[in-house]
Order: structure tokens, then C-alpha cells, then sequence
């Protein structure tokens, strides 16, 4: 009965040899997953279940096909920002691995230590066309729809800075392991006169608390790892060369936990949020595509962007 869940038709095949079929018929009666949805979508991996179709070479992934779990490295210098070519290649990627029955986790990291993404690419939606800004956000939508909904167990190795998009990954991801030291995370969007959108507010509110992410999004607040720790905001820290050896550990320790019971189980409580952004999807495009073209944001983040170039 707890074969891997692959898509609807495995899901299917499954339920009609299992005892406890009626269960799960119901279970998934109930929940009516979505056409994005994870759970729904057919497998359409190649024989030796490896189908990593990127043409650039910003996302890296390796897998160990003994343990099924999969590594992404986020390969965009200098900081890994999210550009439209970067979002495009990581959902891709996750679809992919997704879509590969012999894979059961993702590993997130970056391929250069000490950033892990420093965010959207501040330049995707600096002095751009309303149309441009707007496909560039249903880019990101997409990526986070899919790592968010994702069946597989999903491990944040934080390896260095993790500010706004970079936390963004890091909370859609189930667990979160970052490098000790003087590397921060958090949403900053305020600083930069931006608004952080309900599905990314929710996940912070989900994951630290109601008051606690009131507060950190209000004042766009930028935690070390300690303080991240004890928000709760990541759960473990790790020297930095540790991080991906703690992330692989901690990932067979949640393999043991059987795949279907646990992905459902993550699918019921993300289902909520994962449906609302697809249902609101066109107007959280409108919101972005005008509040980011308004003049007065535009010149706040030409500030902040001479802020960081001055450094
Ligand atoms: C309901 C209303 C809705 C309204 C609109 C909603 C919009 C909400 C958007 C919400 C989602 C997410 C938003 C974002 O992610 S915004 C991006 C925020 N990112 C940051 O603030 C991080 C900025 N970067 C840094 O702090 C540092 O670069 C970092 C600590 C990550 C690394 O430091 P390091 O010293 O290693 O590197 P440098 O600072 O020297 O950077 C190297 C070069 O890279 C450029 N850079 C850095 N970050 C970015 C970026 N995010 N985008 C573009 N370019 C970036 C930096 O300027 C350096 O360039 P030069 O070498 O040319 O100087």
C-alpha cells in the first residue's frame, strides 16, 4: 500500500490493491487536489528515472540513485539571485525530480558557500515594462507552487545569506538546517518599499507564529542564525562545510517515515494555501505588476540599489 506517490494513476493503482482503499478514496475525494497539484500529476520520467532537462547550467542536481534523494544547487553568480532564467530553471527542476518515481527528497543548497540566494534579482523589476514584471512574477508563483506542493521531503541546506526570495525558498521547504555565523535570513521586503505577498506572509506566520512574523514583516528584519533558531524560523544550525552532511542525515531520517502517509499529510495542511494563490493567482500578478511600476517604489529600490553597490 505505501508504494511511492507518483500521480493520480499511481494513486489509483494503489487504492485498488489496498485493503484500506475506501480510506484514501475518500481522503482524496475530500481534499479534491488541484490541476497544479502535486499528487495529480502523471510521471513522466525517462527508464533510469533521471529526466534533468535544464539547458543552463544555473541549476546543478545530482542524485544518489541508492537512497533517492536529490541535491539542487543554485548556481547564479555572484548571489544566486532570482532572475527569470533562475526561476524558470528551478521549477523545471522540481517538476522533474517531481516527476521521477525513483526520487524521494530534495536537498536545496547553493553551489557557492556563504550565499544561499540573496533574493528576486532587484534589477527583474527595476525600471521593466508592467508586462515584464508581471510574467516575471507568475515565474516565481510557478517555482514556489511547485516546491511548495511538492510530494517529496524537501530540506533547506542554508549555506550562507537567505534574505526575501532566499527565505522564501527556505520556508517553502519542510525543514530548514543553516550554517552558524554571521549569515542572516529573513523577510526584508519593507526595506525595500515592497509588501510581501499573503502565500509567502503565510508561510512565515505558519512556520514562526502569528506575532513573531507580524513583527519580522512589519520591520523587514533580517535574523542570524542563532536568532533564527530560536524563532524558530530554521531548525537546526550546522558549521557551514556541515550543512549538506546534516541535511543528508536528517533527510534519512525523515525517509523512514513511509512516503505516501507523509506527503498526504503535508498536502492536507498546505492544500489551503496551495489552492488559494491558484485561485488568486491573476489578481496577486495585477497587485505586484502595479506596485512594483509605481514611480515611488521604483525610486525606492533605485536607492536601494546604489545602497548596494555602494558597499
Ligand atoms: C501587496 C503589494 C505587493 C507589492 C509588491 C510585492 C513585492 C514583493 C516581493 C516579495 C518577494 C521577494 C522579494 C525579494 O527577494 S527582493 C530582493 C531582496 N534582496 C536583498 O535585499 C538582498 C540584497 N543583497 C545582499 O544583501 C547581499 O548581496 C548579500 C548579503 C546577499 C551577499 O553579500 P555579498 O557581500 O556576498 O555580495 P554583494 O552585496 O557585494 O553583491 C554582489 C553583487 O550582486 C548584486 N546583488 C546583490 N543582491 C542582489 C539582488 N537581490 N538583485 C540584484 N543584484 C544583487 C550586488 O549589487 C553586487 O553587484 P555589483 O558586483 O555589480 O556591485
Amino acid at each position: 500500500m505505501y508504494s511511492f506517490i507518483l500521480g493520480n494513476e499511481s494513486i489509483k493503482m494503489a487504492l485498488s490493491v489496498s485493503a484500506g482503499g475506501r480510506v484514501w478514496r475518500k481522503f482524496f475525494k475530500t481534499f479534491n487536489f488541484g490541476p497544479n497539484s502535486a499528487l495529480k500529476r502523471f510521471p513522466t520520467c525517462t527508464a533510469n528515472g533521471r529526466l534533468y532537462s535544464s539547458s543552463s547550467d544555473n541549476v546543478l542536481v545530482s542524485k544518489d540513485e541508492k537512497s533517492g534523494i536529490a541535491t539542487v544547487r543554485m548556481n547564479n553568480p555572484p548571489v544566486n539571485s532570482l532572475n527569470s532564467a533562475m526561476l524558470v530553471s528551478l521549477r523545471s527542476c522540481f517538476e522533474e525530480l517531481e516527476n521521477d518515481k525513483s526520487c524521494r527528497a530534495l536537498i536545496l543548497t547553493s553551489q557557492k558557500p556563504k550565499v544561499f540566494c540573496a533574493g528576486l534579482d532587484i534589477l527583474e523589476i527595476y525600471r521593466k515594462s508592467p508586462d515584464y514584471v508581471a510574467q516575471f512574477w507568475e515565474k516565481l508563483q510557478d517555482m514556489w507552487l511547485s516546491l511548495y506542493g511538492s510530494r517529496l521531503v524537501t530540506m533547506a541546506a542554508i549555506n550562507g545569506h537567505s534574505p526575501a526570495g532566499g527565505c522564501l525558498l527556505s520556508l517553502a521547504c519542510d525543514y530548514r538546517i543553516m550554517a552558524e555565523g554571521k549569515f542572516t535570513i529573513g523577510l526584508n521586503e519593507t526595506q525595500l518599499d515592497l509588501v510581501a505577498p499573503f502565500w509567502l506572509r503565510q508561510t512565515m506566520v505558519d512556520v514562526i507564529g502569528y506575532r513573531q512574523a507580524e513583527m519580522a514583516l512589519m520591520i523587514g528584519a533580517l535574523y542570524t542564525s542563532n536568532k533564527a533558531l530560536q524563532l524558530g524560523l530554521v531548525d537546526k544550525l550546522a558549521p557551514i562545510e556541515d550543512v549538506q552532511t546534516v541535511a543528508e542525515e536528517e533527510v534519512k531520517n525523515w525517509l523512514k517515515i513511509p512516503d505516501q502517509a507523509r506527503a498526504i499529510t503535508k498536502m492536507a495542511s498546505r492544500k489551503p494555501l496551495l489552492d488559494e494563490l491558484r485561485k488568486r493567482k491573476q489578481e496577486d500578478i495585477q497587485t505586484f505588476r502595479d506596485e512594483t511600476t509605481r514611480e515611488s517604489v521604483q525610486i525606492s529600490i533605485q536607492q536601494y540599489l546604489e545602497k548596494l553597490k555602494a558597499k
